[in-house]
């Protein structure tokens, strides 16, 4: 019998822009049904993976291929892959409507099919209300809810999005996460890249976390957060001004460490030593000489996962 390919495969793929590597040989596998999370620091390489994947480039080196097919060389596979890049891909005075008709007939629908899609589209976007409305007169988190319609259209069974939520108020991003939620529902492979933990917790079944070109971890996320649920709670320390060496002895003591680029914010991941709630160790650091202002006490998540990953290799490096 034979096993159909994964909805995604990617094999030592390997990219660089002028002689300087984006992604350094990813190996990927993304069954159909499946909402990944792409995560990573800026420059990780997250867009260039979502853009080979689009087929809007080929790799240097390694494979892509998407249903079994490459994406880059075969049209007929691009067809089967919606993307929303991260700006909007629009045309502002044409209508919602207009525009994903012009976006349906590039998609090779018929006339009806057409009609049909747009209609579709609309509805699961929840557009329908500014279906007649200038693109450019819409509110960003519309525009993205537009762009996204745009890739639906020819029903895919792979969707790709570059961080759809970047820049939208809290509505528009809860109105972006019911449309991906639909997806999801649906069976659509769903791709998406973010900086949101919490956005990454809520849609995805899976992540991965890149950084500088290579995967860092890789996983179900339920299973991976699974240990997670009997770890001890973080806490956040936040200082009034920044803490002078006895005050910074004082925090690395109650297993603080500085957060990069910050020095009035101090981070204990794996719970603060002593195992005091927040306002007695606030009291305690501040009997200490420690300027602390507040603290703040959070489960650990998916953060803490990303943090590890790209610490250990800070720790390696
Ligand atoms: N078209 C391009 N030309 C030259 N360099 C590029 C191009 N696209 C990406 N890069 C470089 O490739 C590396 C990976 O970039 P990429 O945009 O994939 O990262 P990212 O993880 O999506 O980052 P961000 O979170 O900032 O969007 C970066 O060093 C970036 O500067």
């Amino acid at each position: 019998m034979n096993v159909p390919p994964p909805l995604v495969r990617v094999e030592g793929a390997a990219l660089a822009f002028r002689g300087r590597p984006a992604l350094r040989g990813l190996d990927l596998t993304v069954e159909a049904g499946t909402t990944l999370a792409l995560l990573g620091p800026n420059g990780a390489g997250k867009s260039t993976l979502i853009r080979l994947l689009a087929g809007r480039l080929a790799p240097d080196s390694g494979g892509i291929r998407v249903r079994g097919g490459d994406p880059h060389g075969d049209r007929a596979v691009r067809g089967h892959i919606g993307y929303v890049p991260q700006e909007i891909a629009l045309y502002p005075r044409l209508s919602v409507s207009e525009n994903l008709d012009v976006f349906a007939r590039l998609a090779g629908l018929s006339r009806s099919a057409r009609r049909e899609a747009v209609q579709s589209v609309l509805a699961r976007c929840a557009l329908e209300a500014v279906a007649g409305r200038p693109v450019a007169t819409l509110s960003g988190g519309y525009q993205r809810r537009a762009n996204i319609a745009a890739s639906l259209l020819a029903a895919p069974d792979l969707i790709l999005l570059d961080e759809p939520t970047q820049g939208v108020d809290l509505d528009a991003r809860a109105a972006i996460h019911a449309v991906l939620a639909g997806l999801r529902a649906a069976g659509a492979g769903v791709i998406v890249s973010t900086h949101d933990f919490t956005e990454a917790e809520r849609l995805a079944d899976r992540v991965a976390i890149l950084s500088e070109g290579r995967l860092r971890l890789e996983g179900d996320l339920a299973a991976l957060m699974r240990p997670l649920a009997a770890a001890p709670p973080e806490h956040e320390a936040v200082m009034e001004a920044a803490p002078g060496p006895a005050a910074q002895s004082a925090l690395r003591e109650a297993g603080f460490a500085p957060e990069a680029g910050d020095s009035r914010l101090w981070r204990a991941d794996h719970g603060a030593a002593g195992g005091l709630d927040g306002a007695a160790l606030l009291a305690s650091l501040r009997g200490r000489g420690v300027p602390a202002a507040e603290i703040r006490v959070r489960r650990p998540g998916l953060e803490t996962l990303y943090r590890d990953a790209l610490g250990a290799l800070e720790a390696a490096a």
